[in-house]
């Protein structure tokens, strides 16, 4: 263990020093109270073994000082050469785990080491389960935000991001776009290719989808089945033209074979585009239909294009 030993008496910290160094402990000194505060905080040690009678700062201030500091309980062992019931109830109060009548009786000393030592070792698998726990809540924070199949953000997510974004757009006046892409004559594919290599055409596509779509204020969602949306913030009209474009291109260059489709030989996709700056009382559902109902217009169109919607929103 890590020993903080702070004793005012050098003959005594000489004592209990060699006798700790024999038990195979590792030790920082200090002299008064004020210095195990200062080397609790630099070394973190497992065990803090302290005089309780000091100058500069008592043992039960700095004991305190400790308690006040950290946030892992670590063992508190005062020495002292005569102690009452009541100085015992003070030092235990003031945050003291045990106490060691001095002078030292090596017997009882080595014992309470190996008491400690248990503690210690509790203590440490403690800590690593807790860490082990906070990461693992962190992992399943980031997972129910992300699509199983394709690995891209999910419809749970994209409705928290838009809900955010359009009251941010509307705040600074910047126009929001979603586009919402479909894959052509999917069910067709699936049912002449299988549903897994219609998986992996699903996860083709939202790859593709995030080459397309680079800024950090981009958005790549799947917004369910077949279904995909992309949402981008402060794009000028004619950009979002350009890029709902490459995003219906990025698709066909991949150049999966699709025997069952009517308009190509390989997989395609339908792209729907809504831009607008959201007025007082938008909603994120607004831009959703919206953006649905021109995928609604490319899919009648003849599919594999982009269609925009010419709606605006209504004023606030
Ligand atoms: N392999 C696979 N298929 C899925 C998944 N989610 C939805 N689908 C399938 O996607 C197909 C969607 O079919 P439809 O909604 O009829 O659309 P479509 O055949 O693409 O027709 P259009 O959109 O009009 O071109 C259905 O067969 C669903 O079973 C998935 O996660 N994996």
């Amino acid at each position: 263990m890590k020993v903080l030993l702070v004793d005012d008496s050098l003959v005594d910290r000489m004592i209990l020093e060699s006798f700790l160094q024999d038990l195979g402990h590792e030790l920082v000194i200090g002299e008064n109270g004020a210095q195990a505060v200062e080397l609790y905080k630099e070394h973190s040690p497992d065990l803090v073994i302290m005089d309780e009678v000091m100058p500069v700062m008592k043992g039960q201030d700095a004991a305190r000082k400790i308690r006040e500091i950290e946030d892992n309980w670590t063992p508190i062992i005062f020495l002292s050469a005569c102690f009452s019931a009541e100085d015992i109830a003070a030092g235990i109060e003031a945050g003291a785990d045990d106490y060691l009548a001095k002078p030292i009786d090596h017997k009882t000393l080595s014992a309470k080491m190996m008491a400690m030592q248990r503690i210690a070792t509790m203590r440490s698998k403690l800590i690593q389960i807790t860490r082990d726990y906070e990461e693992a809540n962190e992992h399943l924070k980031k997972l129910v935000d992300i699509d199983g199949l394709t690995g891209i953000a999910n419809r749970r997510y994209l409705d928290r991001y838009l809900a955010h974004e359009v009251a941010r757009c509307q705040r600074s006046a910047q126009s929001l776009t979603v586009i919402m892409c479909d894959v052509d004559h999917f069910k067709a594919y699936n049912d002449f290719y299988g549903h897994l290599q219609g998986d992996d055409c699903l996860k083709s596509v939202a790859n593709a989808l995030g080459t397309v779509s680079r800024r950090t204020t981009d958005l790549v969602a799947r917004y369910g089945g077949e279904e995909f949306a992309v949402m981008m913030v402060g794009v000028e009209q004619e950009d979002v033209r350009a890029i709902a474009e490459s995003i219906r291109s990025v698709v066909m260059d991949l150049a999966i074979p699709h025997a069952k489709s009517s308009i190509a030989d390989v997989v395609t996709l339908s792209v729907g585009v809504f831009v607008d700056v959201p007025k007082i009382g938008t909603t994120p559902s607004d831009f959703l239909k919206r953006a649905d109902a021109a995928l609604y217009q490319a899919k009648q169109s003849g599919r594999n294009r982009v269609h925009f919607s010419e709606d605006f929103l209504p004023e606030g």
